[in-house]
């Protein structure tokens, strides 16, 4: 055997004991994070790899090769670490991470905009200091706030770490939820009444001579009942969640037969072609990253869709479900007709977690009630140039703006993504029928500005 040969046969014997030391680590590291013995785990793993080494002649003949083996452990020390993170943490260290979320999050003179800032007072932080949610989750309050207490310019800054996180942090959520849905002056104890998707042929084609629209889109979420939300999700149950999605959807039939792709098998470049097409979500939305939302990806993520792509389903995103109806033009009608077949189909096969207060569960309250938001991609160049007007009607209309790249993007050439601000308190079908009315309000604004008035 060549030197060279024989060296490229010790390197990827190193390889496969970092491979080795990987799976182990991993599966060490959970099992420790069981125990809540974290420095035992990495002391274990840390001893082991040395061990595993090659001995002395056979790092000297790899010397050439070393750069790549550092990255393999460099990665290895990474995913330690990373895993380290989510070690259970004790109350102590809980409390004074809170502590400084809330010191981090009242003295930023700067961004003081958030629900999280408007809603949590000493007083809430003092009474949800040590307390938890049901085991097994044992979701804490730093679970929910993390992401607000680190990102100032939330507009929100909450996400439920589990359905009962709702119920356990009520003086935090309860008010935040009805300042965002509109709903502070409803004292009533339900606030979201069943399902009610109403009379689909009610809600049109919103751009027949296809001027404006782009496309249209209707989504809700839904979330599995007994499974905590993403802050708390375990691997295990990311996996449990997607099998069990991928088998009621493969069940589909007619319009909305399609496949399921897991992203672990989606090629990364197919992945960005998707999410520029719209259809796909992405990973990195930093609100989410610091929620624990990216934990063990791409395990238990994907997506499902018919060939036609007007019918889709995320899995494991923000919610375990995000359900999905689309159309390259402004026909609302047909986009909600097949999304209300598709939850229909699915309900027959999946138990969704309902909160008897909030209606459909999800982990931001945002999305609580309906959850659903049916937007239009639609270009309005005059109205767009007039910022203020725009964003006048749209608070009138209880409309939401984006830019077409999704959440927290910005409009580029006049075209923009509107949708209905307010998922709870009203019914799927008062919401679809309000983005209806806002948008043919919206047109019309557009059409009077063309006409050489609408300047008042
Ligand atoms: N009417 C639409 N037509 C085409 N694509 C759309 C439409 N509305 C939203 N999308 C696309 O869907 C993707 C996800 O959008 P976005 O993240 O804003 O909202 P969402 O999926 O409703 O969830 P969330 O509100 O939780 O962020 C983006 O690629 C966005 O461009
Ligand atoms: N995808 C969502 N849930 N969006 C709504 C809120 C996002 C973010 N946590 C914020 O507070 O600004």
């Amino acid at each position: 055997m060549s030197s060279i040969e024989s060296k490229r046969v010790q390197y990827r014997k190193y390889l496969e004991r970092a491979g080795v030391i990987d799976a182990l680590s991993k599966a060490l590291i959970k099992l420790y994070e069981e125990q809540n013995k974290p420095d035992d785990a990495i002391r274990f793993v840390r001893k082991f790899m040395c061990e595993s080494c090659p001995d002395d002649d056979q790092f000297d003949m790899m010397k050439s090769d070393l750069e790549e083996a550092n990255k393999t452990i460099a990665r290895l020390e990474q995913e330690l670490e990373r895993l380290r993170s989510q070690i259970k943490k004790t109350p102590e260290e809980i409390a004074e991470l809170l502590e400084d979320g809330f010191k981090s999050l009242t003295e930023d003179e700067e961004f003081n905009n958030s629900l999280l800032r408007k809603y949590l007072t000493r007083e809430v932080l003092d009474e949800y200091m040590m307390t938890t949610t049901a085991p097994p989750t044992e979701a804490n309050l730093f679970d929910c706030i993390q992401s607000g207490t680190t990102h100032h310019d939330s507009s929100c800054g909450v996400y439920a770490a589990d359905a009962d996180s709702y119920d356990v942090f009520t003086k935090l959520f309860d008010p935040i939820i009805r300042d965002y849905h509109g709903q502070l002056e409803n004292e009533s104890d339900v606030l979201q009444k069943d399902n009610d998707w109403g009379n689909v042929d009610e809600i049109e084609n919103l751009d027949p001579e296809r001027k404006y629209i782009l496309s249209a889109r209707i989504r809700i979420a839904r979330n599995l009942d007994g499974y905590p939300f993403f802050p708390k999700l375990r691997e295990k149950q990311y996996i449990e969640i997607e099998e069990k999605v991928r088998g009621a959807a493969e069940a589909l039939d007619g319009e909305l037969t399609g496949a399921y792709y897991t992203m672990g098998d989606i090629e990364p470049d197919i992945q960005r072609e998707m999410v520029a097409r719209h259809i796909l979500f992405k990973r990195g939305d930093e609100f989410l990253t610091t929620a624990g939302c990216y934990r063990f990806w791409p395990t238990g993520r994907g997506i499902f869709h018919n060939p036609a792509e007007t019918f889709l389903i995320w899995v494991n995103e923000e919610d375990h479900l995000r359900i999905i109806s689309m159309a390259k033009c402004g026909d609302l009608g047909d986009v909600y007709n097949r999304l209300v077949t598709g939850v229909t189909e699915l309900e027959k096969s999946l138990k969704f977690a309902r909160h008897p207060r909030y209606g459909n569960i999800t982990a931001c309250p945002t999305n609580l009630g309906t959850t659903l938001r049916a937007s239009v991609h639609i270009r309005l160049p005059l109205l767009s140039m007039r910022e203020e007007k725009l964003k006048a009607m749209a608070e009138e209309l209880n409309l939401q703006i984006r830019g077409t790249g999704g959440e927290h993007t910005q409009i580029e050439d006049g075209v923009m993504d509107i949708s209905n601000r307010r998922r709870l308190g009203f019914t799927e079908f008062e919401l679809v029928k309000s983005l209806q009315e806002g948008i043919v309000a919206l047109i019309s604004a557009e059409e009077e500005i063309e006409a050489g008035g609408g300047d008042d």
